[in-house]
């Protein structure tokens, strides 16, 4: 093999040997939406209600989740961010909910002779649902593929990295840019997030907490840095959307429409919605926000506007990148440097073993 220059100074992924991007999954197609559903939502006392509405959501937009296309578009910005880089190392894509599944994906990482992967979960926060789920779904993928599955790291949470806040303020003052002008300054920010039951929330993250905590705290570091961008202080609120549970069960509240109609008796003319708890513009962003949440805004008479989730920002997929290197350092036992930004500091790497319990009962989880 040659050498050239950029050789000596090519990232070390060492140990690892590919990237796996995991992620929730999301119907093609209208005849994929029931059974997509019924995957997501197997065992988990959701009413039929629900199911049915949700359902309707999907079919509005054909049957086909943005999620699926966003994955593609995010796969292939990682893809040439690594080789623009020098960075050797395949990039594999599988989901929870839908195809291409994760056991097929593990299967097929093994015949490649994957050994050891580093994994990218799109979900940023410490939750039931968007970390240890992620963990079991590993680790019930690495028992259906047998003896050749690769070990899986899961990557720290990165909900105050750089790159996921700095886009993020880029996109509220975007976002407010679009309100009408005479309304701007005097705007609200309603930074939003997936609703989980009470109980989930207060278990989060190694000492309980952790969703809320770390979503106050993003909030806080899009507003100050709006503040600093534009100069004014717009008041915010964290509040919450795409509830799914029995009534009988809390969930985190408020709800973004009963915040709106609040906001409106309390004289606000504008907001800016800011769904901070979500990486792409999904169906519950795309239908929660855009139809429902943007509809109600009008009818009260409320401009609004909703800022756009990270997406494939380079800076975001940089931020990638940064934390494969990251961690593959610090798995090689030298000295690392790990960037977050605001109070909270960055999170471990291989979260306790009672963290973010399963609310129905034990399962085995991927350590990390
Ligand atoms: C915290 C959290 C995130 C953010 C973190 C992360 O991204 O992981 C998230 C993301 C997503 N949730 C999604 C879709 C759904 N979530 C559901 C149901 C639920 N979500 C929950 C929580 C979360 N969900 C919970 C506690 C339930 C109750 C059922 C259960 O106990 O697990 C249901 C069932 C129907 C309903 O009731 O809504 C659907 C269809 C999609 C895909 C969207 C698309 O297709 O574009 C995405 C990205
Ligand atoms: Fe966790």
């Amino acid at each position: 093999m040659s050498s050239s220059p950029s050789d000596a100074t090519a990232p070390d992924p060492r140990p690892y040997d590919a990237l796996l991007l995991l992620s929730f999954g999301g119907p093609e197609g209208p005849d994929d939406v029931m059974p997509f559903l019924r995957n997501v939502t197997r065992g988990r006392g959701i009413p039929d209600e629900r199911l049915a509405e949700v359902a309707q959501h999907y079919l509005r937009l054909g049957g086909v989740s943005p999620i699926n296309e966003q994955c593609r578009r995010l796969l292939a910005a990682i893809r040439a961010d690594f080789a623009a880089h020098g960075l050797d190392l395949p990039v594999y894509w599988g989901n929870r909910n839908w195809t291409p599944y994760l056991t097929d994906t593990l299967r097929q990482m093994a015949e490649d002779g994957v050994e050891r992967a580093i994994v990218f979960v799109t979900s940023a926060y410490a939750s039931y649902s968007g970390c240890r789920q992620y963990r079991e779904d590993l680790a019930a993928a690495q028992a259906a593929v047998g003896e050749r599955a690769p070990r899986c790291d899961k990557l720290r949470h990165y909900f105050n990295h750089p790159g996921f806040v700095e886009p993020m303020i880029d996109n509220t003052v975007a976002a407010l840019r679009a309100l009408p002008e005479d309304l701007r300054a005097g705007a609200r920010l309603a930074f939003t997030t997936h609703s989980i039951p009470i109980s989930w929330a207060e278990t989060s993250g190694p000492e309980g907490g952790a969703y809320v905590a770390q979503h106050l705290e993003v909030a806080r570091l899009v507003a100050t840095g709006v503040q600093e961008r534009t100069g004014v202080a717009h008041p915010w609120e964290l509040v919450y959307q795409s509830r799914s549970g029995p009534p009988s069960q809390p969930w985190l509240e408020p709800d973004i429409c009963d915040h709106l109609d609040a906001l409106r008796s309390a004289g606000a003319a504008a907001v800016v919605i800011v769904p901070i708890g979500f990486v792409s513009d999904h169906l519950e962003v795309r239908y929660d926000l855009d139809t429902e949440a943007l509809d109600h805004a009008a009818k009260l008479g409320l401009a609004a506007t909703r800022a756009a989730t990270v997406g494939v920002d380079p800076r975001f997929v940089a931020m990638i990148r940064e934390l494969v290197l990251e961690r593959a350092v610090a798995e090689r036992g030298q000295p690392v440097a790990r960037r977050a930004v605001g109070r909270l500091g960055p999170s471990h790497d291989v979260c306790p073993l009672d963290c973010c319990p399963n609310p129905w009962g034990h399962r085995p989880a991927a350590k990390a």
